[in-house]
């Protein structure tokens, strides 16, 4: 043990579960060469100072995908300790409005049944999102 440790950084990101009419999730696949690449995610990023999580979110959607959604309830937060940093995802419900999904920022962009995310990779903090969201399909 020595040395002085620096804090890890702490990441605050605005996520988007956003459904369709049909039932489906976009869920998009992070550029390969980056951070946490080839996984799927939902897509979201980071709060700028200044913004709500419903403002990021709007925004986020229109940078990555150009589509319009509608944000609605939280969904969930998780705080979840990566190793070389920790993130807090504000995870939100939103309908998708109109536009088609463009894939500005991410490898490919698919619209998923709930019970078929299983099949796809995404990072470890996402483990709960997929529960909640089978959850909700069953009650439905
Ligand atoms: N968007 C999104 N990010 C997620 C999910 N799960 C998860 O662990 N993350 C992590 C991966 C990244 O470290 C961070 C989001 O980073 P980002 O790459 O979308 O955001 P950003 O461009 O604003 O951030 P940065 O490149 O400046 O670090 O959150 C998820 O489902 N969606
Ligand atoms: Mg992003």
């Amino acid at each position: 043990m020595s040395g002085i440790s620096s804090p890890k950084a702490h990441k605050k990101i605005g996520v988007a579960v956003i459904s369709n009419p049909k039932g489906k999730i976009l869920i998009d696949r992070r550029k390969s060469d980056g951070e946490m690449g080839g996984l799927w995610e939902f897509p979201g990023g980071k709060i700028e100072p200044g913004e709500t999580v419903e403002e990021c979110i709007e925004r986020e959607i229109k940078e990555e995908l150009d589509i319009e959604i509608t944000v609605s309830d939280r969904l969930t937060t998780i705080t979840h300790d990566y190793q070389t940093f920790t993130v807090t995802l504000y995870v939100h419900l939103c309908q998708y409005i109109r536009g088609k999904p463009q894939p500005i920022e991410c490898e490919e962009i698919q619209w998923v049944d709930p019970f078929l995310m299983n099949q796809y990779q995404f990072p470890q903090a996402n483990a709960k999102i997929i529960n909640l969201l089978q959850q909700r399909g069953i009650k439905q």
